[in-house]
């Protein structure tokens, strides 16, 4: 079956002292092709663990991950990564970025060209091709960092919190990209973020994790990724609905932090 099948997974890391964390506990998910999934959840819930897990950087000591009937067992291209910092080759002009996975395939220039510079337009940085990426704004850079991705074209797009660096403006904006990206290409993402209001914007499908152990603890399925394509995020916000489950959600990552300080005061 197409898709990515997330399958019990766990991850436990054992400490140097002897003691171990539970990062991850049975967690299970099934993503169809195309879907946008958003991850939401306090600090320690592992929500970078699961990326790394499908990323195939880190191998979980339960379970497995299936994408398009393969079980990953590493890093592939099939599988693109956007850190919070773009990660990009400072040295280099913002074309050479992106055209650095075609580069390594070996790809025909003329193709690569033509490849660069849609995205380039996709992303709208076609007037700064020729600068060098530290010349550009944070907002510009992770421009840069989402063509870099699209051009390995990946099945599917894995996104630790891609815009937790940006200035609010910025950050509005390049959601608004993130969108218009998913519905142009098609792509199966997975987007963490510690704001609400981003998970509830960027995910027709917002997973709330819980920690100790890390697992799933609600999930929702939202219209607001779907109105707001090519739409001003502002007024998908003001949709009664929208409101409604940000209180919720807010107010369940607000108990799932007193819990964790209540035992932490009673440790
Ligand atoms: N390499 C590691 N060695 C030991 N413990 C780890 C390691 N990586 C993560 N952990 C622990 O696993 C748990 C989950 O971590 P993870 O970074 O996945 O959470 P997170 O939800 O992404 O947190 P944050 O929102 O703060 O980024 C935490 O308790 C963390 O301390």
């Amino acid at each position: 079956m197409p898709g990515l099948i997330i399958d019990r997974l766990s991850m436990r890391f054992d400490l140097p002292n002897g003691a171990s964390v539970q990062a991850l506990k049975d967690v299970s998910l099934n993503l169809k092709a195309g879907e946008l999934l958003s991850v939401l959840g306090p600090s320690g819930c592992g929500k970078t663990t699961l990326l790394n897990i499908v990323a195939g950087f880190l191998a979980p000591t339960e379970g497995q991950v299936v994408l398009n009937n393969k079980v990953v067992e590493g890093p592939g291209p099939e599988r693109g990564m956007v850190f919070q910092q773009g990660a990009l080759f400072e040295w280099m002009s913002v074309r050479e970025n992106v055209g650095f996975g075609p580069s390594m395939k070996k790809m025909p220039s003329k193709e690569k060209a033509q490849i660069v510079d849609h995205l380039l337009d996709v992303v709208g940085l076609q007037d700064f091709k020729e600068k060098a990426v530290y010349e550009l704004s944070g907002g510009m850079q992770q421009r840069v960092a989402l063509a870099r991705c699209l051009a390995n074209e990946p099945d599917v797009i894995l996104m630790d919190e891609p815009l937790g660096a940006l200035d609010a403006l910025t950050r509005e904006k390049m959601q608004g990209l993130v969108l218009k990206l998913w519905k142009e290409t098609g792509k199966t993402i997975i987007l963490i973020t510690h704001s609400v209001e981003e998970a509830l914007l960027l995910g027709e499908r917002l997973l709330v994790m819980a920690p100790r152990p890390g697992r799933i603890h609600t999930e929702y399925r939202l219209p607001f990724a779907e109105m707001g394509v090519g739409q001003d995020l502002r007024e998908v916000k003001k949709h009664p609905k929208f409101g409604e489950i940000r209180e919720e959600i807010l107010g369940m990552i607000w108990n799932m932090e007193e819990e964790i300080m209540g035992r932490q005061e009673g440790a």
